[in-house]
């Protein structure tokens, strides 16, 4: 990146070409998110959206934890905040503008065209699963406590884990188990119901497998890729026939691109020299 930009709750670093490593960076409350984390998020992923030198995110926390959710401490504020208004009407509008910002922050990450890598450890509760849920690949340490923890705190979980996950998971009974119950659960139960994809011993080996695949993604061609990202995310939202219309709407300009050429060149070069 020509200058990489900065900011209170996050720490963005390139660690390889083309390859942006951006830490949740509020290690000392286990990266809680508070608001000025969310909006830095928004604000981050746009960025990143159109930053021409990333092409592929890697997302974890600093210190010993992924993210335990919001800030207990911020959310009794906002809630606080809104007794102080006593019609109930003008409430109702304040606390659903304050949800519709912070779901927002978390869709940036889900709207991003680049690839985003998940890498998910010690602890991963609530808002913090929201926030995966927007990712698009989840890497874990073996140590890492899962927790859907809205519903003990009264709430419908409502920025990112029962609006993207039933599209994406693959246990729904076990899921709903958990999103019923709050209760803490660990990778073995996370693979099972496919939120994540690997287990790592280490946060250090899950930290170098998910920047190594973040590499390998950043040498394919960033059309193909952004194009798939943004085909996947159309088609987890869409029907199958409005998915082959858009596929083929957006392929219809995305032929054009040199590197097709590039790609068929290189794939029979590597042919031939499979048949030696
Ligand atoms: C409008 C949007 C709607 C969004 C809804 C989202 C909902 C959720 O995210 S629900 C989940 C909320 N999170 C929690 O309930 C987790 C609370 N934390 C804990 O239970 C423990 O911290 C935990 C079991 C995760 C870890 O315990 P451990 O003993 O290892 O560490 P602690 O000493 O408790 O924590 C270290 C410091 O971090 C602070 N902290 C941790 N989590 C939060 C949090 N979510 N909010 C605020 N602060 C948090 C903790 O207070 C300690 O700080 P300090 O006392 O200053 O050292």
């Amino acid at each position: 990146m020509p200058s990489i930009p900065r900011y209170e709750t996050l720490k963005l670093s390139q660690p390889k070409p083309h390859v942006t490593l951006v830490e949740l960076n509020r290690p000392t409350k286990l990266n809680a998110m508070n608001l000025q984390l969310f909006d830095e998020l928004k604000t981050c992923f746009e960025q990143l959206n159109i930053e021409k030198e990333c092409r592929v995110i890697v997302l974890t926390g600093s210190g010993r934890a992924f993210s335990t959710g919001i800030d207990i401490e911020y959310l009794s504020a906002a809630a606080a905040e809104s007794i102080e208004i006593d019609d109930i009407a003008r409430k109702a509008l304040h606390v659903r503008s304050m949800i519709e910002r912070t779901q927002e922050c978390l869709r940036a990450v889900d709207k991003c065209e680049k690839p985003v890598i998940a890498a998910i450890h010690g602890y991963c509760i609530g808002a913090g699963v929201d926030l995966s849920a927007c990712c698009d690949i989840r890497y874990s340490a073996r140590d890492t406590i899962f927790s859907i923890k809205e519903v003990d705190i009264g709430l419908a979980a409502d920025i990112g884990t029962l609006q993207i996950l039933p599209k994406l998971i693959t246990d729904h009974s076990l899921f709903h188990e958990l999103v019923f119950t709050s209760r803490t659960f660990d990778t073995n139960e996370a693979q099972q119901i496919g939120l994540i994809s690997h287990v790592f011993d280490t946060r250090e080996a899950l930290l170098d497998a998910a920047i190594s695949l973040a590499n390998v993604i950043a040498h394919k061609s960033p059309i193909a890729v952004q194009g798939s990202k943004i085909n996947l995310n159309y088609a987890r939202d869409h029907t199958v026939d409005d998915n082959f219309t858009f596929v083929r709407t957006w392929n219809s300009a995305m032929l054009l691109s040199e590197d097709i050429v590039k790609g068929l060149m290189a794939t029979s070069v590597s042919k031939e020299k499979s048949k030696l």
